[in-house]
């Protein structure tokens, strides 16, 4: 391998764009499916990885709706939080944050209760046994109304001790973040931090709404960002940071190809990015995967990878003391890697 990319696979990461329902791979969603006498509109496994071929946002998010519908019970969202904790640990990412919908699910008549209760039950497992630590982040769908995010808000607050922030997902285009206004000023006032998607498939105008009408402290994916210089600077000078998900973009044809990625460009603009998987079940692949790609493709140097690895972890919500004995054991790897010949 190159060794940029061994580099890469051994850093202490963290992960900070995750959605848990976009980590359902097809051999569990049939299992899933069958633990419920459930039938999928596909034969097999195989159809529907072949089912994963998409034009933008939308045609995926329609099969990533179609697919959680398998997800019932306490025990299948811990089934489906375990099986990401396993890649996560096996990438080395020391810190999650992830995000999940709760709408997609209470619609369906699933319990608020089960669905944050098998994620953290799979949580709490993977920080004893790994160390790997999480944060959990509550999502509204945007392309349902203000009223339906506020009543969500509402059906969660019995829980909120157990939610660490807010975020805002589904189809971008024409559900800009000012449609929000008045649901995340409340999450605010609640103390919760809040995140939003902006800058996917939506305009930079979208960015800028997010940053200072739901005044979100980091933005998921954003790489649209490079269309405005003056937001690009505005980035850079206030350290807001980017959860890029590099295989993620080229799979919903934000970009042709990962060498037309805007990542690199980004990086030299000294923009606080990271890596992250998105939907991985979906989009061909986990953190270290998006990492490769990005390395094959970009040809980004050690310096950067290293980068990168220090972003996510700067990026997070942990508290100082976890930072910097994160930030620590990165540079350990850093060290072991150089002396042994690179
Ligand atoms: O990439 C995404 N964008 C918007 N909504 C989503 N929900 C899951 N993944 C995504
Ligand atoms: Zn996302």
């Amino acid at each position: 391998m190159n060794p940029v990319a061994t580099l890469a696979c051994l850093l202490p990461k963290a992960e900070l764009h995750l959605h848990i329902e976009g980590t359902l791979e097809p051999e569990l969603a049939f299992r899933l499916a069958q633990r419920h006498g459930v039938t999928l509109p596909w034969p097999d496994v195989e159809a529907l990885r072949a089912a994963y071929n998409f034009s933008d946002l939308q045609s995926f998010l329609d099969l990533y709706y179609a697919g959680a519908n398998v997800l019932r019970t306490e025990a299948d969202f811990y089934d489906l939080t375990r099986a990401y904790l396993e890649h996560a640990h096996a990438d080395n990412l020391r810190h999650v944050e992830i995000f999940f919908d709760p709408q997609t699910h209470t619609e369906r008549g699933v319990a608020f209760e089960d669905v944050l209760g098998g994620i953290r039950r799979a949580l709490l497992e993977a920080e004893r046994e790994w160390g790997i630590s999480f944060r959990v982040i509550m999502s509204f769908l945007r392309h349902l109304s203000e009223a339906d995010a506020l009543a969500t808000l509402d059906e969660a607050r019995p829980y909120l001790h157990r939610i660490d922030g807010i975020g805002l997902d589904s189809s971008e285009m024409g559900h800009p973040p000012s449609k929000f206004a008045r649901v995340f000023a409340e999450c605010r006032e609640l103390g919760l931090p809040v995140v939003a998607h902006a800058g996917e498939e939506g305009p930079p105008e979208y960015i800028e709404e997010a940053l200072d009408i739901l005044r979100v402290k980091r933005i998921d994916h954003g790489v649209r960002a490079l269309e405005s210089d003056a937001l690009m600077t505005r980035l850079a000078n206030e350290q807001i940071p980017l959860t890029v998900c590099p295989l993620s973009n080229v799979k919903l044809k934000v970009y042709d190809d990962m060498t037309a990625h805007g990542l690199r460009k980004m990086l030299a603009r000294d923009i606080k990015v990271t890596i992250n998987s998105d939907d991985p079940a979906y989009f061909g692949g986990y953190v270290n995967d998006n990492f490769i790609a990005c390395i094959d493709a970009l040809d980004l140097t050690a310096d950067e990878v290293i980068k990168l690895a220090r972003n996510s972890i700067e990026a997070s919500w942990l508290d100082n003391a976890r930072r910097d004995a994160l930030l620590a054991e990165i540079d350990k790897v850093v060290v072991e890697w150089q002396s042994a010949g690179q």
